[in-house]
């Protein structure tokens, strides 16, 4: 089958459509991307998505048109994609744009504890639109059933990367930092898949560039690269309540956000602009380590990174060596695109749909019990 898939996540950089083939033999799955995109967000609808996710108070007007403005966006995203074969695609499986995201809580005085999360674009505009059927709202049934509704990514990583022999993390590192843990022969041993959210990823260090040195991040981390990290207040920033929690958990910029930030620089005063950077990368990267020791049954022995994280040259060495002895290398190594990953995942997911298989693990978000992610629109 050809799927496009489609998101925008917490960086908010712009949508990652990828167009892949998706073949199951007996419901083992397997893809080709034919190609991967990410387009672009105008700068007017990428501020209003922050100052939306940064708590903003907007009508309900307001957030209808924005709704309107993603949707749109996400439908063009597709029909651009969808010029990359002759063939038209079957499927489109969007995630949209995650705006708010709370984690669901332990029931009291007479609530529920269910967590919500709003994704906004929504899918019967881009049917619509595009004319292909469309699958979103893929984490509303999980957080229904009492889960997280997140990571979701790791139903891919099961799919398509356990190793027979081998124990495995899947590392994406885009706004937020998510981990997929494989034991080997992983499709057999699904039970013990599990997966959260650990930590901060790229939001602080993107939002501390900005702020310090202009730019919307630190390529390659030559900035960071230039300074020394203050180890001590890492220290104290890792005795947070997040880092400690165990899982399942989930977390987004309702967490890490401008106050979050502006927290972390009130305390880094005594330091100079690169060696700040190179303390909220090296923040970045201890977080990741500190959860692999803190939560996983085994370290792994190889760590596949993914999200545009991967492409900071120096985070990447830091993660290698505070992860020693695991292996450290790019997912593009066993041939699934890293800055793809999340798009052919809302793919694959809005695959299974289709197919009435189940999408979450509840294993990884903490749900009940397994059930179909998304709705369709035909
Ligand atoms: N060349 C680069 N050097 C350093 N960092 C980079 C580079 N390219 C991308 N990044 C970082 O990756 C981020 C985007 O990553 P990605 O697209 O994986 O995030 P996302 O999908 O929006 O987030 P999430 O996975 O949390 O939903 C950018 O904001 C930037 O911080
Ligand atoms: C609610 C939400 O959008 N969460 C995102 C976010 O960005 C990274 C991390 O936090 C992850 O849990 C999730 O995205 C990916 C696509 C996921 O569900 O696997």
């Amino acid at each position: 089958m050809l799927a496009i898939g489609l998101i925008s996540g917490t960086s908010v950089d712009g949508i990652d459509a990828a167009l892949v083939e998706i073949y199951d033999r007996n419901g083992i799955l397997s893809t080709n991307l034919i190609a991967g995109h990410t387009y672009a967000y105008e700068d007017d609808l990428r501020t209003e998505i922050l100052a939306v996710c940064a708590g903003a108070p907007r009508s309900l007007q307001q957030i209808c048109e924005l709704d309107d403005r993603i949707a749109e966006s996400f439908a063009k995203a597709a029909i651009a994609i969808k010029e990359k074969s002759d063939q038209i695609p079957d499927l489109i499986g969007s995630h949209g744009q995650t705006v708010f995201h709370r984690p669901p809580v332990m029931p009291k005085d007479g609530k529920t504890g269910l967590g919500y999360s709003v994704q906004l674009g929504r899918g019967a505009v881009i049917a619509e639109l595009t004319g292909i059927k469309t699958v979103s709202d893929f984490r509303v049934a999980d957080i229904e059933a009492g889960g997280h509704a997140a990571p979701l990514v790791p139903m891919l990583d099961l799919l398509l990367l356990s190793h027979p022999t081998k124990h495995r993390v899947c590392q994406n590192i885009g706004g937020i930092s998510n981990l997929t843990y494989l034991p080997p022969n992983a499709i057999e041993n699904q039970d013990q898949v599990f997966g959260f959210d650990n930590g901060t990823g790229n939001v602080l260090m993107d939002m501390a560039v900005q702020k310090l040195f202009g730019v919307s991040f630190d390529n390659d981390g030559a900035i960071a690269r230039q300074g020394k990290p203050d180890i001590a207040l890492i220290e104290t920033w890792l005795k947070q309540d997040f880092f400690d929690t165990p899982p399942p958990k989930s977390t987004g910029r309702e967490l890490f956000s401008p106050a979050y930030l502006e927290k972390c620089l009130s305390e880094c005063q005594h330091l100079s602009n690169y060696d700040i950077l190179a303390t909220l990368t090296e923040f970045t990267a201890l977080a990741i380590a500190k959860s692999y020791r803190d939560f996983l049954p085994v370290f792994p022995e190889e760590v596949l990174i993914g999200g545009g994280g991967g492409r900071n040259g120096y985070l990447m060495e830091r993660l290698q060596d505070v992860l020693a002895p695991a292996i450290v290398m790019h997912t593009d190594a066993m041939g699934l695109s890293g800055d793809s990953k999340e798009a052919i995942a809302f793919a694959v997911l809005g695959y299974l749909r289709v197919k009435e298989r189940f999408g979450n693990l509840p294993s990884v978000t903490g749900a009940k019990y397994p059930v179909l992610l998304g709705k369709i629109f035909p």
